[in-house]
C-alpha cells in the first residue's frame, strides 16, 4: 500500500490512484478534473481495458487530511457516526440499495469532505478508513466486484466536495447534482405523496378483514389520514408471518370476499388505496414457486427464494402482477418492498429460458423502469413507496414516496431515519416508519413518538379501540398541528443539528415562520435573528423545560404555552435580550408565538 502521506496531494484523483487488484489484467486510466467552484471539483475517471471482458475488482483511492473532522455519514450508516465505527468495512451501493455518496463533517456539522458516484446503478464499494499512522483518511472505490457484463471502457465522475457548507447542505446538493443527469430525472411527486397514510401493519399485521380495515379507515381520516396502505396478510389466509405465501398475489377471500368492492368503500371515504407487494419473494407455498424455482437467485432462501429479474418472464411476471392489480381493483399505489434483495449474484442457469441481463441491480433498474412506464401509463399519478435503503437517485425516478425503515415504538430512530432521508430525498416525499405505542404509555411519551417523526409525512399504526380517549386527543392534536404547518415542515428550509448526535434539534423555516424542534432534555437550542411573524417551539424531551440563547431580536415574539393534547398552559414572551433563558413548556408540549 503506498504511503499515505505521499498521497495527500491535489487534485485527490490521479491515474495513479487507480489500480487493478488483478495483475493479469492490464487497464489504461486517465483522470480529467474540473474544478465547478472553490472547493467542489468533479473527476471524471476513464478505464481502458486491454479486450473486451467482464472486469475484474478495480480500486481508487485517495488521502485527506484528518483535520477538523469530527464524524461522517453515508445513507446506511445507523446511528453511530463516529470516525472509527465500520471503518474497515466496504459500504455497498447499487440500484436497489442505499447510494453512492460518503460525508466527513466537523464537531460544528459543517463539511470537510463529501464524495459521490455518478453510477448509482452498478454495484460499487466505498471504504472510508482512518489511517493511524499518519492521521489521515483514506477513501477508496471499489469498482467491478461482481458480474459484470463484457466492456471495453468504463467511465465514472467522481464527485468532491470541500466547501464550508453545513453538512446537510452538501449531502442535498450531491442529491441535486443526480437529479440533473438524465439518468436518474426524478419522478413527478403528486400532492397525494404529501397526504398522511393509515397503514394496517402494526396495528393488525396479517390479521386483517374488510371490515375492521374500513372501520379503521373512518376513524383514521378524523386524524387527517388521506391514504391507507393496505400491509402484508392481504395475500394469505394464513397469519402467522414470514413470506412463504407471497409471490401469487391472489387475494385472500377468507379476508377480503369482495376485494373490488372493499376498495371501493374506502375510496368512497375520499380515502386513496394503496397495497403492499414483496416485490421479489416467491415463496415456497406460492404457485410461482413451482414456476420460478429454476429462476431464482442462488443465495440463502431467507426470508423467502428472489426472483432473478436477469430473466425477462421473470420482470414480465411481476409487470403484469402490477398492472392487473391497478386496473382491476382501481387502486391508488403500490408499496414495493424488499427491493433490496435484488443483490449481485452469480449467473443463474434455467432450463426454461436464457437471461438477457448479466447484472441483477441493471436488471432491477430495467425491472422498475418497466413497471413504472407500464403504471404511468394507466395512472400517471401512481404513488409508489419503498423503504429505506433503497433510497438511492436511482429509485427516487420510480419512486415518489420513501419511508423510514421500520423501527416500531422508537421515536429515536424514526428521528433520525426521517432526517437522514430527508437529506437525499429533494422534493421526494419522505414517510415516517408507522407510529405506534403502547396503550399504557403515559399520553407525553405517546407524544414523542410523533413530535419524532415532524419533518416527514406521518404514517400512523395504531387502532380504534384500542387507543385510549387522552391518546387520541393528543393524536388528533398532533395531526391538526401538523398539517396546518405542512408547507414549513415538508418544504420549508430544513437545518437538522448535529448529525453525529443524532440531530438534538431540528429547524425548519420558510417566510412566515420559524420552528424549532428539541428532542435531547437540557439542548441550548441557538436562536438566530428572526424576521418570521411566527415562532414555534416544540419541546420534544420529557423534561417541562427548554433552554434558548437567542440573538437579539428586533421584534418580540410572545404567545401560549401548550400540553401535548393542545390544552394552553400559560403564556410565554421573549421580550429578554440576548442570553441563556429557562422557558416552562410541559414535556412534549410546544409554544406558539408571534410578533
Ligand atoms: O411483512 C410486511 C412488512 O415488511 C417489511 O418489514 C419486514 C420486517 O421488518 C422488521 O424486521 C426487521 C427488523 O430490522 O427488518 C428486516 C426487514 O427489513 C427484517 O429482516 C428484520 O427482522 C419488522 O420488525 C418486522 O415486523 C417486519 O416484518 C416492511 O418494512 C413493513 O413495513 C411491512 O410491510
Amino acid at each position: 500500500m503506498p504511503n499515505s502521506t505521499m498521497q495527500v496531494s491535489r487534485p485527490y484523483i490521479r491515474p495513479e490512484s487507480i489500480r487493478s487488484l488483478d495483475p493479469t489484467q492490464k487497464i489504461d486510466s486517465s483522470v480529467s478534473t474540473t474544478h465547478i467552484v472553490e472547493g467542489l471539483a468533479e473527476h471524471t475517471v476513464t478505464i481502458h481495458l486491454k479486450a473486451k471482458k467482464s472486469p475484474g475488482p478495480v480500486h481508487i483511492d485517495w488521502y485527506v487530511p484528518l483535520v477538523d473532522i469530527a464524524g461522517k455519514w453515508h445513507p446506511t450508516i445507523g446511528s453511530d457516526r463516529s470516525l472509527t465505527s465500520g471503518w474497515t468495512q466496504t459500504i455497498q451501493n447499487y440500484a436497489t440499495y442505499s447510494a453512492p455518496v460518503y460525508s466527513l463533517f466537523s464537531a460544528q456539522s459543517e463539511n470537510r469532505h463529501t464524495f459521490a458516484l455518478s453510477d448509482a446503478i452498478n454495484p460499487t464499494g466505498i471504504r472510508v478508513q482512518v489511517e493511524e499512522d499518519d492521521a489521515t483518511i483514506n477513501c477508496r472505490i471499489v469498482l467491478f466486484d461482481s458480474p459484470w457484463p463484457e466492456i471495453d471502457s468504463y467511465r465514472i465522475t467522481i464527485r468532491i466536495d470541500e466547501r464550508a457548507l453545513p453538512f446537510h447542505k452538501a449531502v442535498a446538493s450531491t442529491a441535486d447534482w443526480w437529479a440533473k443527469m438524465d439518468a436518474y430525472t426524478p419522478a413527478p411527486v403528486p400532492a397525494a405523496a404529501y397526504d398522511p397514510v393509515y397503514s394496517s401493519w402494526y396495528s393488525f399485521h396479517q390479521e386483517l378483514s374488510d371490515q375492521a380495515i374500513e372501520e379503521n379507515c373512518k376513524w383514521s381520516k378524523g386524524y387527517n389520514c388521506k391514504t391507507l396502505i393496505l400491509d402484508d396478510g392481504w395475500q394469505t389466509d394464513d397469519s402467522n408471518k414470514g413470506y412463504d405465501y407471497c409471490g401469487d398475489w391472489e387475494v385472500a377471500t377468507s379476508k377480503f370476499p369482495d376485494f373490488k368492492s372493499h376498495v371501493a368503500q374506502v375510496k368512497a371515504m375520499d380515502m386513496r388505496y394503496m397495497v403492499w407487494f414483496s416485490v421479489p419473494f416467491v415463496g415456497k407455498k406460492s404457485k410461482a414457486w413451482h414456476r420460478f424455482s429454476d429462476r431464482v437467485l442462488p443465495k440463502a432462501f431467507k426470508p423467502a427464494p428472489c426472483l432473478d429479474p436477469r430473466f425477462a418472464e421473470a420482470r414480465q411476471m411481476l409487470i403484469n402482477c402490477y398492472r392487473d392489480a391497478l386496473i382491476d381493483w382501481n387502486i391508488d399505489g403500490f408499496k414495493l418492498d424488499f427491493v433490496d434483495r435484488f443483490t449481485a449474484e452469480a449467473e443463474v442457469q434455467s432450463t426454461q429460458e436464457t437471461a438477457d441481463m448479466v447484472a441483477v441491480p441493471a436488471a432491477a433498474d430495467r425491472l422498475f423502469t418497466d413497471i413504472i412506464t407500464e403504471l404511468r401509463a394507466i395512472k400517471p399519478d401512481v404513488l409508489i413507496e419503498f423503504r429505506q435503503d433503497y433510497i438511492g437517485p436511482a429509485m427516487r425516478k420510480y419512486g415518489n414516496m420513501l419511508r423510514a425503515h421500520d423501527c416500531p415504538n422508537d421515536a429515536l430512530s424514526n428521528l433520525v431515519r426521517t432526517i437522514d432521508l430527508r437529506l437525499l430525498a429533494g422534493n421526494t416525499a419522505v414517510h415516517s416508519d408507522m407510529v405506534m405505542w403502547h396503550p399504557e404509555e403515559s399520553v407525553e411519551r405517546a407524544a414523542q413518538q410523533l413530535w419524532a417523526i415532524l419533518f416527514s409525512v406521518p404514517q400512523i399504526s395504531v387502532r380504534k379501540g384500542v387507543t385510549p380517549a387522552p391518546h387520541e386527543g393528543m393524536l388528533k392534536n398532533f395531526m391538526s398541528l401538523w398539517v396546518e404547518r405542512k408547507e414549513l415542515l415538508l418544504h420549508g428550509e430544513l437545518t437538522p443539528l448535529q448529525p453525529q448526535k443524532l440531530y438534538p434539534a431540528v429547524h425548519a423555516e420558510n417566510a412566515e415562520e420559524h420552528l424549532v424542534a428539541v428532542y435531547q432534555d437540557d439542548y441550548v437550542v441557538q436562536l438566530p435573528e428572526l424576521s418570521t411573524p411566527k415562532l414555534t417551539l416544540i419541546n420534544a424531551t420529557q423534561k417541562p423545560k427548554l433552554y434558548l440563547e437567542q440573538a437579539t431580536q428586533k421584534n418580540t415574539y410572545q404567545g401560549t404555552v401548550h400540553n401535548c393534547l393542545g390544552e394552553t398552559m400559560g403564556h410565554i414572551s421573549l421580550k429578554d435580550p440576548a442570553g441563556i433563558r429557562k422557558i416552562q413548556i410541559p414535556a412534549s408540549g410546544y409554544a406558539l408565538l408571534s410578533h
